[in-house]
């Protein structure tokens, strides 16, 4: 049984949220809306219609979340900055906005809490959105205005940061597969968002440098295992090249300066324009990668598909998501990104939606303790295979806003009664609980 004094003595454990997922609040203190509170309100784009106007009534409700984590033990708290909320016209300061995360980290802090701040989860403020948004190469320097005066106001004591979390989610989903916001759905678009997210990231790391010394900045990034969905020798080469167009896009950039040729040779090959702009801004050196794992991908050769492949299910157990519980998948990605990148690396995001049901005011997750299990024991093998990870965030803390899935999906260690924005401790909190002092 995996112990947490088998982890070195200072890797921390921790949880992880987003700002637009927990907050609720949307239209108090000044907040402005972001793409998101303007596609979860256009019919058709989630589940049920459900939005993040109220989700856990984070903003009103903080003081107890952190009670709660203390209760639980947790090293650490990953949360975004609701952009919008700082900048409700994207430029203009709202001092009401800054005051709840100054109270916020404050809080954390007094309850011995390590605050790791990302300031990017996906919540635009669409003011910047009606210029372009990330279409727009002006945004970089929005973004840049916003970091340099995040890291003045948080960083005498948030030292852990993250630029983006997930620009393959921001870019390819809002506008490739329209599944998430703003919902375009045109590849060179999403090509020219990912080259103006990476040059975001760029030019706040820049900022960081003047303005944090004495901190660390990295970049999260959804790290996906690619396999080859059947045994045809074309999927494995498939394979290999989905792998370089989902995760390495997203990572060669930031550390080589370059994207991978394989994938830049298909897409001009068809047509589409790859930006080559800035990449010296986007390789400015970070301290950490971010890995937000959840499972693997199974690929096949498809000549019917544009892009020559197709995904196919696997046949391992499931989660609520759909997606295969695949607790080898981490180990390899640990060990595939120390390899290739040679930087410290955190994860960020690990977790699962389950069949989360109240029954006399319990919830006996035994899947998820499992689920928790089997990867922390991945983590720590990939530890003991010489990979310099510092960190574990468990998503999520508290069931909240699943993007287009609304409230259906439940992730958190914490169960929420949404009609009675009650909370209730998970068996799996129970349980890390008990691990964090084992
Ligand atoms: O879906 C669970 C979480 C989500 O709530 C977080 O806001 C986001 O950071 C997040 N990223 C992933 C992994 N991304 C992913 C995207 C498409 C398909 C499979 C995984 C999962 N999650």
């Amino acid at each position: 049984m995996i112990r947490r004094s088998d982890f070195p003595k200072d890797f921390i454990f921790g949880t992880a949220t987003a700002a637009y997922q927990i907050e609720g609040a949307a239209n108090e203190d000044g907040r402005g809306p972001s793409i998101w509170d303007v596609f979860s309100h256009t019919p058709g784009k989630t589940l049920n219609g459900d939005t993040g106007d109220v989700a856990c009534d984070h903003y009103h409700r903080y003081k107890e979340d952190i009670q709660l984590m203390k209760e639980i033990g947790l090293d650490a708290y990953r949360f975004s900055i609701s952009w919008p909320r700082i900048m409700p016209d994207g430029k203009n300061i709202n001092q009401k906005g800054v005051d709840f995360y100054n109270r916020l980290v404050d809080e954390l802090l007094k309850n011995d809490i390590k605050p790791f701040v990302t300031l990017y989860h996906w919540d635009l403020p669409y003011a910047l959105y009606e210029k372009g948004g990330w279409l727009n190469p002006d945004i970089a320097l929005y973004f840049r205005a916003y970091a340099t005066f995040m890291f003045n106001e948080l960083g005498d004591r948030v030292k852990h940061w993250i630029t983006l979390n997930e620009p393959w989610c921001s870019s390819f989903l809002g506008y490739y597969t329209g599944e998430h916001a703003p919902g375009h759905q045109n590849l060179q678009e999403a090509i020219t968002a990912a080259h103006n997210l990476l040059r975001a990231h760029g030019h706040a790391v820049q900022a960081f440098r003047e303005e944090v010394k004495d901190g660390k900045v990295g970049l999260t990034n959804v790290v996906m295992k690619i396999e080859p969905g059947d045994a045809k020798p074309e999927s494995f080469l498939v394979a290999n090249l989905v792998d370089k167009f989902v995760n390495a896009w997203f990572h060669d950039p930031v550390v080589f300066g370059k994207y991978p040729e394989e994938a830049v040779a298909l897409y001009t090959e068809k047509g589409l324009q790859v930006p080559d702009s800035d990449m010296n801004i986007i390789s400015t050196p970070i301290d950490f990668f971010g890995v937000n794992y959840y499972t693997r991908t199974l690929v096949v050769f498809d000549m019917n598909n544009p892009l020559g492949f197709s995904y196919v299910q696997g046949d391992l157990p499931k989660t609520e998501m759909g997606w295969e519980i695949y607790p080898q998948g981490l180990f390899d990605m640990l060990v595939y990104l120390k390899e290739r990148y040679k930087l410290p690396l955190y994860i960020t995001e690990n977790g699962m939606a389950g069949p989360d049901k109240l029954e006399n005011g319990r919830v006996h997750d035994n899947y998820r303790i499992e689920y928790l299990e089997k990867h922390f024991e991945k983590a720590l093998e990939a530890i003991n295979a010489g990979v310099d990870l510092k960190g574990y965030f468990i998503w999520s803390l508290m069931d909240n806003f699943e993007w287009a899935y609304g409230y259906s999906k439940r992730f958190g260690i914490i169960y929420v009664d949404y009609n009675t924005q009650k909370r209730i401790l998970k068996d799996s909190a129970l349980w890390l609980k008990e691990f964090l002092k084992s």
